[in-house]
Formats: C-alpha cells, structure tokens, sequence
C-alpha cells in the first residue's frame, strides 16, 4: 500500500485532486428536479476540502443553505489514463465513507447563471473523510448501504446498487478524460434525502456498519 514514503491510507495527505460525480442516483436527480443524466456528471473539488473526524464541517459565510450528501468514494491505488471498464477495478486500492457538502443556495444561484459549482462544492470542509477502508472489506461496491443520520434522525439511506453509472464504468469515464493518479479520490454520487444542517448539528453516516463518522457542524 505505501508508495514511496507515502502510504494511500492517508490518501487525504496526498494533496491529490477529488472526483465528484454528480447525478448517480435517480432518486435524488428527481428530488432536485434535475433530469436523469444519460452520462456522468463531473466537478472537482480541491485537497483543501478534505476535513477529518475532530474538526468541525464549516457553514460558508456566503450560504444559508448547507446540505448533507452521503457518498461512497473510491480511493485510487494505481493511476492511469483511459482505464478500460474490464480492468478498472484493479486501479482500486479502497473506499472512504464521504460527504460532498454543497452550499445549495449557491449551487441554485449558479445554475440559474450557468456559472459553474465551484463556490457551492469546493470550499474548506466541503469533503468530510472516513478512515480508509481497504479494499477487500467491500467485496462488492455496487452493493452497500449508504446512511446518514442528523441529530440521531435517519435522513439519507441508500444502496450503491441504485447508480447510474456503476464504479467500473465511473473510473473509465473519468481516466478518459483526466489522468487518475495514485492518491485520487472519485466521490460517486449521493441517493436521495439530502436536507439543511445548522450550525451545532451532529451528522453521523456509515457504510453499512463497516465504517462509520461523525462531524459537527461550526459556522465560519
Ligand atoms: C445536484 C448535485 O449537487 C449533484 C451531486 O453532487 C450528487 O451527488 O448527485
Ligand atoms: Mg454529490
């Protein structure tokens, strides 16, 4: 698993950039109004936006809507440029229970603009991480429960088997596009239910219970 001294286990240290994959789930593009994608959606967010367990998710200050998405994501193991979908899931060294925290109010603004996400997806705290979990603890990604949990009530619950587009063709549509590096994350969509947090708010969220997390919620 180490690469040079560096060891994908902590791949949020890596300083690699982070996938996010839009629209996955038809639950949830209903839920926004937003229409069934016939291909992947994509937007980055920067390293800057990972935020571990002890430290608090920041509300932006420009935002008066902040949502929750739980999200599996895929931690790359090795890198490599248009991955064909046979193959793509020897490039997995493991997964990370994420959350892509979006200023929704933002988002909204910007797609009435036509602007892109970047100020709703890509600020400080908006990628709160997992502990790494290695790849033979999920035997099958596209099949495990995604839930989520606001001040103990259940919000978002979901089966990674309810993607659109599933991992394997994910990583290949994505390494077509930019190069996948060692260290990378791809974050791969969220089910339905997503919903406001406050300042002081708990979220707790798990991947079945293999992994689970807690952060609270802080304003800026
Ligand atoms: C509408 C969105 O914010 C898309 C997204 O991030 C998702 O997970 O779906
Ligand atoms: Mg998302």
């Amino acid at each position: 698993m180490a690469s040079g001294t560096r060891n994908v286990t902590r791949f949020w240290e890596w300083g690699r950039k982070i996938v996010c994959v839009g629209r996955n789930y038809a639950d949830h593009a209903k839920e926004l109004n937003n229409a069934v994608p016939t291909e992947p959606v994509l937007f980055l967010k920067p390293p800057s936006a990972y935020v571990r367990e002890g430290s608090p998710i920041l509300v932006p200050a420009y935002s008066s809507n902040l949502h929750h998405e739980v999200e599996l994501g895929v931690v790359i193991g090795t890198g490599g440029t248009a991955i064909a979908r046979a193959s793509a899931m020897d490039h997995v060294a493991g997964y990370a229970l994420c959350l892509d925290m979006t200023a929704r109010d933002v988002q909204d603004a910007c797609k009435a603009k036509g602007l892109p996400w970047t100020l709703a997806k890509a600020f400080d705290t908006s990628c709160p991480v997992s502990e790494f979990v290695p790849r033979e603890r999920i035997p099958d990604p596209g099949d495990v429960r995604l839930w989520l949990r606001v001040n103990g009530q259940l919000r978002q619950e979901g089966n990674t088997a309810q993607m659109i587009f599933p991992v394997p063709y994910l990583i290949s549509y994505v390494s077509a596009i930019m190069t996948l590096e060692e260290g990378d994350l791809i974050l791969t969509g969220t089910p339905a239910g997503v919903s406001s947090v406050r300042e002081h708010d708990e979220l707790q969220a798990g991947i079945e219970d293999i992994v689970t997390m807690t952060f609270r919620v802080d304003r800026h």
